[in-house]
């Protein structure tokens, strides 16, 4: 008999609660918010759309979408003190840890900071939705030395987004595959991240908290780091003649490539397909097809080869570039559409809540005396 302790590492293939945020559904490469397909989603409805979904079950009426969306756009602005924290921030300070200390700041701010009843904690996860945007773009320009640009509450959570960054609003076909984007990047069960949010909820922990671990956990290249890491990757090969040669070189080092392989998908991300095709139309609109011709070379090879597909950060990372965003965005940009998974998380572990706490085996020094320091030498 093995009496060796059936160690979950990673929490492999461990059902820690229950959920009705979202599915994934590895053996079909699908997955569905609320019960919907997300590519349906990204078809026939929007980012507000899906927030909104996210956050109350159901999609909005006409009439819902409107006060929702007056509720963002009336949120949208910074207090002077956080717009001078931002511009204070070290100018090579990591976008990610930017955003996360914003993020924290806002806490503090916030009058209903410590109350964790429901109703306080969607009022706060409405303005993090409003406010983390104009964060980004604030500490995004910080770090290039530009002042912000305010929010403008005559545009739509996308395009105002492009217009806090760039000072203008691109063409509509650019709003679409980031509106896409967002929707796709919007919530994924229980990841990293959002069992970081949840794990903090579940002390009792307020939402300013539980988004700041989450952005923490984001930063990392397994897992949000990664739509940037893709791009860098994408850099450092010279052409997409070049792409097989490159790849080589990594598996010789059995190096990691970024961008392909997850925990729970085996067989194909869901939202690859969606992303790729929007990723194209950026291509098309910039007239530069040197990305993504070499991310197929690089996918063909890392399936006939390694049998690993890619994941949702591949397509994004060539999108956002494409679109004109600078790397160093790309996370924060992926911080802006998971607020509201990692919110609606949060909502439903306070709704049923029991503290997060698993076990470990201990593998140190066996108990022992402790000698005083005196006699230690
Ligand atoms: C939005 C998101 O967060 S999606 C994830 C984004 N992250 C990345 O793209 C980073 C690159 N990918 C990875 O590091 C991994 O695939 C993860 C972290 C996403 C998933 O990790 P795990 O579920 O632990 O996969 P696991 O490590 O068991 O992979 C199985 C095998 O495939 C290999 N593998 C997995 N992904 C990759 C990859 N990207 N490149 C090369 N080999 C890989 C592993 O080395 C392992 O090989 P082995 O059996 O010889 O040891
Ligand atoms: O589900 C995961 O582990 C990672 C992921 O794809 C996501 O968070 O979108």
């Amino acid at each position: 008999m093995n009496d060796a302790p059936d160690i979950k590492k990673g929490l492999v293939g461990v059902l820690a609660d229950v959920s009705s945020i979202s599915k994934v559904m590895p053996e079909t490469n699908s997955l569905t918010y609320r019960g919907y397909a997300v590519q349906d989603l990204c078809e026939l409805a929007s980012f507000d759309e899906t927030a909104f979904l996210l956050w109350n079950g159901e999609l909005p009426t006409k009439a819902e979408l409107a006060a929702f969306q007056a509720e963002e756009k009336a949120n949208r602005a910074l207090t002077p003190a956080l717009l001078r924290v931002i511009a204070e921030f070290p100018k090579d300070a990591h976008p990610m840890d930017a955003i996360r200390s914003a993020v924290s700041f806002m806490g503090m701010e916030d009058a209903e900071s410590e109350d964790i009843s429901d109703a306080a904690q969607r009022r706060k996860a409405m303005r993090l939705l409003a406010k983390i945007p104009t964060a980004v773009a604030a500490a995004h320009r910080a770090s290039k030395g530009q002042a912000p640009i305010a929010p403008d509450p005559s545009l739509s959570f996308c395009e105002n987004f492009f217009h806090m960054v760039f000072g203008k609003v691109p063409q509509p076909e650019v709003i679409r595959a980031f509106d896409v984007s967002m929707i796709l990047y919007a919530e994924h069960t229980f990841n990293a991240s959002t069992f970081t949010a949840r794990t903090i909820c579940s002390t009792m922990a307020d939402m300013h908290g539980a988004i700041t671990g989450a952005i923490a956990a984001l930063k990392g290249p397994l897992h949000g780091g990664a739509n940037e890491a893709v791009m860098h990757m994408l850099k450092e090969i010279p052409s997409p003649e070049a792409a097989a040669g490159w790849l080589e070189g990594k598996f010789d080092h059995k190096a990691l490539v970024m961008g392909f392989g997850h925990r729970v998908y085996k067989t194909g991300d869901s939202r690859v397909p969606t992303m790729k095709k929007y990723a194209e139309i950026m291509a098309e609109v910039v007239g530069d097809k040197r990305w993504m011709n070499t991310s197929n070379v690089l996918a063909k090879i890392m399936l006939e080869r390694k049998n690993i597909h890619p994941n949702l950060d591949f397509p994004a990372g060539p999108a956002y570039y494409l679109m004109g965003f600078d790397i160093p965005l790309f996370t924060p940009i992926f911080v802006c559409s998971r607020i509201t998974g990692w919110a609606a998380h949060v909502l439903e572990q306070a709704a049923d809540n029991r503290l997060i706490r698993p076990l470990s085996v201990y593998t140190g020094v066996e108990q022992r005396p402790v000698v005083p320091l005196p006699q230690r030498g």
